[in-house]
Protein backbone atom coordinates (compact mmCIF):
# COMPACT_ATOMS: atom_id res chain seq x y z
CA UNK A 1 0.00 0.00 0.00
CA UNK A 2 1.63 3.18 -0.74
CA UNK A 3 1.81 5.37 1.69
CA UNK A 4 1.47 9.52 1.70
CA UNK A 5 4.87 11.44 3.00
CA UNK A 6 3.57 14.12 4.85
CA UNK A 7 3.82 17.36 2.96
CA UNK A 8 7.04 19.37 4.32
CA UNK A 9 6.46 22.37 5.85
CA UNK A 10 9.24 24.83 5.41
CA UNK A 11 11.41 24.14 8.29
CA UNK A 12 10.97 20.12 8.16
CA UNK A 13 12.24 20.58 4.87
CA UNK A 14 15.38 22.58 5.88
CA UNK A 15 16.36 20.49 9.26
CA UNK A 16 17.95 17.40 9.41
CA UNK A 17 15.88 14.43 11.21
CA UNK A 18 16.09 14.71 14.74
CA UNK A 19 17.50 11.12 16.33
CA UNK A 20 14.34 9.44 17.58
CA UNK A 21 12.28 9.82 14.61
CA UNK A 22 10.38 12.89 16.14
CA UNK A 23 10.04 16.53 14.63
CA UNK A 24 12.70 18.70 14.97
CA UNK A 25 11.90 21.08 17.92
CA UNK A 26 11.16 25.21 17.25
CA UNK A 27 12.81 26.33 19.77
CA UNK A 28 15.89 25.21 22.31
CA UNK A 29 16.51 26.38 25.90
CA UNK A 30 20.09 26.07 27.20
CA UNK A 31 20.37 25.85 30.87
CA UNK A 32 23.82 26.02 31.44
CA UNK A 33 26.38 25.96 34.14
CA UNK A 34 30.20 25.96 34.80
CA UNK A 35 31.55 22.55 34.09
CA UNK A 36 32.97 19.95 35.93
CA UNK A 37 35.65 17.22 35.10
CA UNK A 38 34.92 13.88 33.28
CA UNK A 39 36.11 12.16 36.62
CA UNK A 40 37.45 12.50 39.83
CA UNK A 41 41.32 12.11 38.63
CA UNK A 42 44.37 14.58 38.68
CA UNK A 43 44.19 14.16 34.71
CA UNK A 44 40.72 14.67 34.03
CA UNK A 45 40.62 17.40 36.80
CA UNK A 46 43.99 19.05 35.06
CA UNK A 47 41.93 19.07 31.81
CA UNK A 48 39.18 20.58 32.88
CA UNK A 49 40.94 23.18 35.16
CA UNK A 50 43.22 24.09 32.12
CA UNK A 51 40.08 25.38 30.00
CA UNK A 52 38.35 26.66 32.94
CA UNK A 53 41.62 28.84 34.38
CA UNK A 54 42.54 29.85 30.85
CA UNK A 55 39.50 32.39 30.30
CA UNK A 56 40.12 35.46 30.47
CA UNK A 57 36.62 36.19 31.74
CA UNK A 58 37.78 34.33 35.06
CA UNK A 59 41.59 35.44 35.42
CA UNK A 60 41.98 38.60 33.78
CA UNK A 61 46.41 38.48 33.68
CA UNK A 62 48.27 39.05 30.62
CA UNK A 63 48.28 35.48 29.30
CA UNK A 64 52.14 35.71 28.67
CA UNK A 65 52.38 36.07 32.15
CA UNK A 66 49.20 33.84 33.59
CA UNK A 67 49.93 30.73 31.25
CA UNK A 68 53.51 29.86 32.36
CA UNK A 69 52.44 30.29 36.24
CA UNK A 70 49.32 28.39 35.47
CA UNK A 71 50.54 25.61 33.56
CA UNK A 72 53.89 24.93 36.11
CA UNK A 73 52.92 26.00 39.26
CA UNK A 74 49.57 25.78 40.00
CA UNK A 75 47.79 23.47 38.05
CA UNK A 76 49.92 20.62 38.42
CA UNK A 77 49.30 20.79 42.63
CA UNK A 78 45.44 22.24 42.51
CA UNK A 79 44.59 18.99 40.10
CA UNK A 80 46.04 16.36 42.71
CA UNK A 81 44.00 18.61 45.41
CA UNK A 82 40.82 18.92 43.97
CA UNK A 83 40.49 15.63 42.46
CA UNK A 84 41.15 14.37 46.02
CA UNK A 85 37.86 16.58 46.92
CA UNK A 86 36.45 15.68 43.91
CA UNK A 87 36.58 11.99 45.26
CA UNK A 88 34.54 12.97 47.87
CA UNK A 89 31.41 14.39 46.65
CA UNK A 90 31.36 11.55 43.25
CA UNK A 91 28.87 9.86 42.70
CA UNK A 92 29.42 6.38 40.58
CA UNK A 93 26.12 5.02 40.90
CA UNK A 94 24.04 8.31 40.02
CA UNK A 95 25.92 10.57 37.28
CA UNK A 96 29.20 11.14 38.83
CA UNK A 97 29.50 15.03 39.12
CA UNK A 98 26.21 16.60 41.18
CA UNK A 99 26.88 19.70 39.49
CA UNK A 100 26.20 17.63 35.64
CA UNK A 101 24.00 15.43 37.53
CA UNK A 102 21.50 18.43 38.95
CA UNK A 103 21.98 19.95 35.82
CA UNK A 104 20.40 17.06 33.59
CA UNK A 105 17.95 16.83 36.13
CA UNK A 106 16.57 20.27 35.57
CA UNK A 107 16.42 20.00 32.19
CA UNK A 108 15.18 17.16 32.02
CA UNK A 109 12.09 17.81 34.44
CA UNK A 110 11.54 21.77 32.78
CA UNK A 111 11.01 20.09 29.43
CA UNK A 112 8.21 18.39 31.10
CA UNK A 113 6.98 21.47 32.98
CA UNK A 114 7.38 23.43 29.57
CA UNK A 115 4.85 20.77 28.22
CA UNK A 116 2.57 20.92 30.34
CA UNK A 117 2.38 24.52 30.39
CA UNK A 118 1.52 24.31 26.78
CA UNK A 119 4.83 25.80 24.90
CA UNK A 120 5.02 23.38 21.67
CA UNK A 121 8.03 21.66 20.27
CA UNK A 122 10.69 22.95 23.04
CA UNK A 123 13.61 20.97 23.80
CA UNK A 124 15.79 21.85 26.79
CA UNK A 125 19.03 20.39 27.25
CA UNK A 126 22.17 20.89 29.91
CA UNK A 127 25.50 22.38 28.89
CA UNK A 128 28.04 23.19 30.55
CA UNK A 129 30.72 26.39 29.83
CA UNK A 130 34.14 24.18 30.15
CA UNK A 131 33.98 20.47 29.66
CA UNK A 132 31.84 18.21 28.72
CA UNK A 133 28.41 17.99 27.34
CA UNK A 134 29.82 21.82 25.82
CA UNK A 135 27.65 24.55 24.94
CA UNK A 136 28.46 25.16 21.11
CA UNK A 137 28.37 21.36 20.21
CA UNK A 138 24.49 21.59 22.02
CA UNK A 139 23.96 24.79 19.58
CA UNK A 140 25.41 22.86 16.76
CA UNK A 141 23.05 19.74 17.08
CA UNK A 142 20.25 22.32 17.28
CA UNK A 143 21.21 24.08 14.22
CA UNK A 144 21.64 20.93 11.97
CA UNK A 145 17.97 20.35 13.37
CA UNK A 146 16.98 23.59 11.46
CA UNK A 147 16.15 25.34 14.87
CA UNK A 148 15.78 28.90 14.52
CA UNK A 149 15.06 30.32 18.43
CA UNK A 150 17.73 30.02 20.83
CA UNK A 151 17.34 30.79 24.82
CA UNK A 152 20.05 30.35 26.42
CA UNK A 153 19.44 30.42 30.62
CA UNK A 154 22.74 30.27 32.84
CA UNK A 155 22.13 28.62 36.39
CA UNK A 156 23.85 31.61 37.73
CA UNK A 157 21.32 33.98 39.18
CA UNK A 158 23.87 36.71 40.07
CA UNK A 159 25.26 38.23 36.58
CA UNK A 160 29.10 38.25 37.04
CA UNK A 161 31.05 38.81 33.73
CA UNK A 162 33.13 35.72 35.36
CA UNK A 163 30.15 33.53 34.82
CA UNK A 164 27.55 35.02 32.66
CA UNK A 165 29.75 36.65 30.13
CA UNK A 166 31.46 34.09 29.83
CA UNK A 167 28.50 31.67 28.49
CA UNK A 168 27.25 34.84 26.36
CA UNK A 169 30.82 35.16 24.62
CA UNK A 170 30.80 31.35 23.96
CA UNK A 171 27.18 31.52 22.66
CA UNK A 172 28.07 34.83 20.47
CA UNK A 173 31.14 33.33 18.99
CA UNK A 174 29.56 30.37 17.95
CA UNK A 175 26.16 32.18 16.38
CA UNK A 176 28.98 34.55 14.50
CA UNK A 177 30.63 31.59 12.63
CA UNK A 178 27.10 30.79 10.77
CA UNK A 179 26.14 32.27 7.70
CA UNK A 180 21.98 32.20 8.56
CA UNK A 181 22.54 32.87 12.58
CA UNK A 182 19.83 31.15 14.80
CA UNK A 183 17.86 34.15 17.03
CA UNK A 184 19.35 34.28 20.13
CA UNK A 185 17.83 35.34 23.78
CA UNK A 186 19.90 35.66 27.03
CA UNK A 187 18.70 35.48 30.36
CA UNK A 188 20.98 37.82 31.59
CA UNK A 189 20.24 37.56 35.50
CA UNK A 190 17.67 37.03 37.60
CA UNK A 191 18.80 38.06 41.41
CA UNK A 192 15.24 39.37 42.18
CA UNK A 193 13.23 37.34 40.44
CA UNK A 194 9.87 36.36 42.54
CA UNK A 195 10.06 32.19 41.61
CA UNK A 196 13.60 32.36 42.63
CA UNK A 197 13.42 34.12 45.80
CA UNK A 198 10.02 32.22 46.51
CA UNK A 199 12.07 28.56 45.90
CA UNK A 200 15.11 29.44 48.17
CA UNK A 201 12.58 30.75 50.77
CA UNK A 202 10.33 27.62 50.38
CA UNK A 203 13.53 25.67 50.58
CA UNK A 204 14.61 27.21 53.68
CA UNK A 205 11.14 26.73 55.40
CA UNK A 206 10.55 23.04 54.67
CA UNK A 207 14.24 22.57 56.21
CA UNK A 208 13.40 24.72 59.49
CA UNK A 209 9.96 22.76 59.70
CA UNK A 210 12.23 19.75 60.39
CA UNK A 211 15.21 21.16 62.44
CA UNK A 212 13.93 24.49 63.82
CA UNK A 213 15.11 28.04 63.56
CA UNK A 214 18.84 28.53 64.11
CA UNK A 215 20.58 31.24 65.63
CA UNK A 216 21.93 32.94 62.26
CA UNK A 217 21.16 31.97 58.97
CA UNK A 218 24.67 32.22 56.70
CA UNK A 219 24.21 33.10 52.93
CA UNK A 220 27.10 32.24 51.57
CA UNK A 221 27.63 33.17 47.43
CA UNK A 222 30.89 32.42 45.62
CA UNK A 223 33.17 35.11 45.43
CA UNK A 224 35.02 37.01 42.92
CA UNK A 225 38.39 39.17 43.12
CA UNK A 226 36.81 42.88 44.81
CA UNK A 227 38.92 44.65 42.02
CA UNK A 228 36.53 43.29 39.56
CA UNK A 229 33.34 44.55 41.71
CA UNK A 230 35.48 47.93 41.69
CA UNK A 231 35.91 48.07 37.62
CA UNK A 232 32.04 47.85 37.43
CA UNK A 233 31.20 43.93 38.11
CA UNK A 234 27.64 44.20 39.34
CA UNK A 235 27.48 40.94 41.06
CA UNK A 236 28.84 41.61 45.15
CA UNK A 237 25.54 44.39 44.64
CA UNK A 238 23.12 41.06 43.42
CA UNK A 239 24.25 39.02 45.51
CA UNK A 240 23.23 41.42 48.51
CA UNK A 241 19.86 42.27 46.66
CA UNK A 242 19.10 38.11 46.23
CA UNK A 243 20.13 37.71 50.31
CA UNK A 244 17.89 41.26 51.31
CA UNK A 245 14.52 39.57 49.18
CA UNK A 246 14.89 36.31 51.14
CA UNK A 247 15.64 37.62 54.84
CA UNK A 248 12.58 39.97 53.71
CA UNK A 249 10.51 36.39 52.64
CA UNK A 250 12.32 34.85 55.74
CA UNK A 251 11.00 37.85 57.92
CA UNK A 252 14.51 37.59 59.01
CA UNK A 253 15.88 40.79 61.33
CA UNK A 254 19.75 41.83 60.50
CA UNK A 255 20.72 40.43 63.47
CA UNK A 256 19.41 36.99 62.10
CA UNK A 257 21.45 36.31 59.03
CA UNK A 258 25.06 36.94 57.60
CA UNK A 259 26.29 37.25 53.99
CA UNK A 260 29.40 35.85 52.78
CA UNK A 261 31.60 34.72 50.21
CA UNK A 262 33.37 31.39 49.66
CA UNK A 263 35.78 29.93 47.14
CA UNK A 264 38.37 32.45 47.25
CA UNK A 265 41.20 31.81 44.26
CA UNK A 266 44.54 32.96 44.45
CA UNK A 267 45.91 35.79 46.95
CA UNK A 268 44.37 38.92 45.88
CA UNK A 269 41.65 40.57 47.86
CA UNK A 270 38.28 39.13 46.92
CA UNK A 271 34.38 39.88 48.16
CA UNK A 272 34.52 40.24 51.84
CA UNK A 273 33.37 38.77 54.55
CA UNK A 274 34.87 35.25 53.81
CA UNK A 275 32.53 32.56 54.64
CA UNK A 276 34.74 30.26 56.78
CA UNK A 277 36.61 33.27 59.16
CA UNK A 278 32.71 34.79 59.37
CA UNK A 279 31.76 30.66 60.57
CA UNK A 280 34.59 30.62 63.00
CA UNK A 281 34.33 34.08 64.02
CA UNK A 282 30.36 33.25 64.86
CA UNK A 283 31.77 30.35 66.85
CA UNK A 284 34.23 32.52 69.08
CA UNK A 285 31.00 34.85 69.64
CA UNK A 286 28.77 32.31 71.37
CA UNK A 287 26.47 31.34 68.53
CA UNK A 288 25.99 27.83 68.29
CA UNK A 289 23.43 26.86 65.72
CA UNK A 290 23.97 28.14 62.26
CA UNK A 291 22.39 27.65 59.20
CA UNK A 292 23.98 28.05 56.03
CA UNK A 293 22.61 28.81 52.38
CA UNK A 294 24.23 28.69 49.26
CA UNK A 295 22.28 31.17 47.44
CA UNK A 296 23.82 31.66 44.12
CA UNK A 297 24.42 27.76 43.01
CA UNK A 298 21.75 26.54 41.51
CA UNK A 299 22.88 22.96 42.39
CA UNK A 300 24.69 21.38 44.66
CA UNK A 301 28.50 20.78 43.49
CA UNK A 302 32.29 21.22 44.45
CA UNK A 303 32.03 24.47 46.15
CA UNK A 304 28.98 23.31 48.17
CA UNK A 305 29.12 19.33 49.60
CA UNK A 306 33.26 19.61 50.22
CA UNK A 307 33.92 23.15 50.80
CA UNK A 308 30.85 24.27 53.06
CA UNK A 309 29.35 21.14 53.72
CA UNK A 310 32.58 19.39 55.22
CA UNK A 311 34.97 21.90 55.49
CA UNK A 312 33.41 25.06 56.69
CA UNK A 313 31.53 22.75 59.06
CA UNK A 314 34.40 21.28 60.44
CA UNK A 315 35.99 24.91 61.11
CA UNK A 316 32.77 25.98 63.16
CA UNK A 317 32.29 23.02 65.20
CA UNK A 318 36.09 22.98 65.88
CA UNK A 319 36.19 26.85 67.02
CA UNK A 320 33.36 26.14 69.66
CA UNK A 321 29.73 25.70 67.37
CA UNK A 322 27.48 22.97 67.70
CA UNK A 323 25.15 22.36 65.35
CA UNK A 324 25.63 23.79 61.66
CA UNK A 325 23.41 22.52 59.46
CA UNK A 326 23.54 23.02 55.21
CA UNK A 327 20.31 23.65 53.56
CA UNK A 328 20.66 22.26 49.97
CA UNK A 329 20.89 24.05 46.87
CA UNK A 330 17.71 24.50 45.07
CA UNK A 331 18.36 21.14 42.61
CA UNK A 332 15.27 20.12 41.89
CA UNK A 333 13.19 21.18 43.90
CA UNK A 334 9.54 21.74 42.45
CA UNK A 335 9.42 25.42 43.35
CA UNK A 336 12.62 25.95 41.20
CA UNK A 337 11.97 24.19 38.15
CA UNK A 338 8.33 26.32 38.65
CA UNK A 339 10.87 29.37 38.76
CA UNK A 340 12.59 28.16 35.60
CA UNK A 341 9.62 27.84 33.59
CA UNK A 342 8.29 31.06 34.07
CA UNK A 343 12.10 32.34 33.28
CA UNK A 344 11.84 30.58 30.46
CA UNK A 345 7.87 31.55 29.37
CA UNK A 346 8.33 35.24 29.93
CA UNK A 347 11.73 35.46 28.04
CA UNK A 348 10.45 33.19 25.01
CA UNK A 349 7.07 35.32 25.16
CA UNK A 350 5.57 36.46 20.96
CA UNK A 351 8.70 33.93 19.59
C1 LIG B 1 39.70 32.97 39.37
C2 LIG B 1 39.06 31.93 39.76
C3 LIG B 1 37.59 31.76 39.91
C4 LIG B 1 36.53 32.67 39.74
C5 LIG B 1 36.58 34.13 39.38
C6 LIG B 1 35.32 31.93 39.99
C7 LIG B 1 34.01 32.47 39.93
C8 LIG B 1 32.83 31.71 40.08
N1 LIG B 1 32.68 30.33 40.14
C9 LIG B 1 31.37 30.00 40.30
C10 LIG B 1 30.82 28.72 40.41
C11 LIG B 1 31.56 27.52 40.57
N2 LIG B 1 32.92 27.42 40.73
C12 LIG B 1 33.26 26.10 40.88
C13 LIG B 1 34.54 25.59 41.03
C14 LIG B 1 35.73 26.33 40.93
N3 LIG B 1 35.87 27.70 40.85
C15 LIG B 1 37.22 28.04 40.71
C16 LIG B 1 37.75 29.33 40.53
C17 LIG B 1 37.02 30.49 40.27
N4 LIG B 1 35.66 30.64 40.28
C18 LIG B 1 37.96 26.81 40.71
C19 LIG B 1 39.46 26.71 40.57
C20 LIG B 1 37.03 25.76 40.83
C21 LIG B 1 37.34 24.25 40.77
C22 LIG B 1 37.42 23.58 42.02
C23 LIG B 1 38.68 23.91 42.76
O1 LIG B 1 39.75 23.55 42.29
O2 LIG B 1 38.53 24.55 43.82
C24 LIG B 1 32.06 25.31 40.84
C25 LIG B 1 31.94 23.80 41.09
C26 LIG B 1 32.28 22.91 39.92
C27 LIG B 1 32.01 21.45 40.19
O3 LIG B 1 32.48 20.63 39.38
O4 LIG B 1 31.36 21.03 41.14
C28 LIG B 1 31.00 26.19 40.65
C29 LIG B 1 29.54 25.85 40.49
C30 LIG B 1 30.63 31.21 40.35
C31 LIG B 1 29.13 31.29 40.54
C32 LIG B 1 31.53 32.28 40.22
C33 LIG B 1 31.32 33.73 40.17
C34 LIG B 1 30.25 34.36 40.51
FE1 LIG C 1 34.31 29.06 40.88
FE1 LIG D 1 36.69 25.48 46.31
Amino acid sequence: MPTTAPRPTARSAAAAPSPAGQPAPRLGVLLCNLGTPDAPTPAAVKRYLAEFLSDPRVVELPPLLWQPLLRLAILPLRAKESARKYEKIWQPEDGGSPLLAYTRKQALMLRGWLGEAGLRGVDVQAAMRYGQPGIIAQLERWHAQGVEKMLLLPLYPQYSATTTASVIDQAHAWAGSKRNMPELRIVKHYADDAGYIAALARRTLEHWQTHGRPEVLVMSYHGIPARNVAKGDPYAQQCQRSAALLAQQLGLQPAQYRVTFQSRFGRAQWLQPYTQPTLEQLAREGVKTVDLICPGFASDCLETLEEIDMEVRQAFLAHGGQEFRYIPCLNDHPAWISALRDLVLRHTAHW
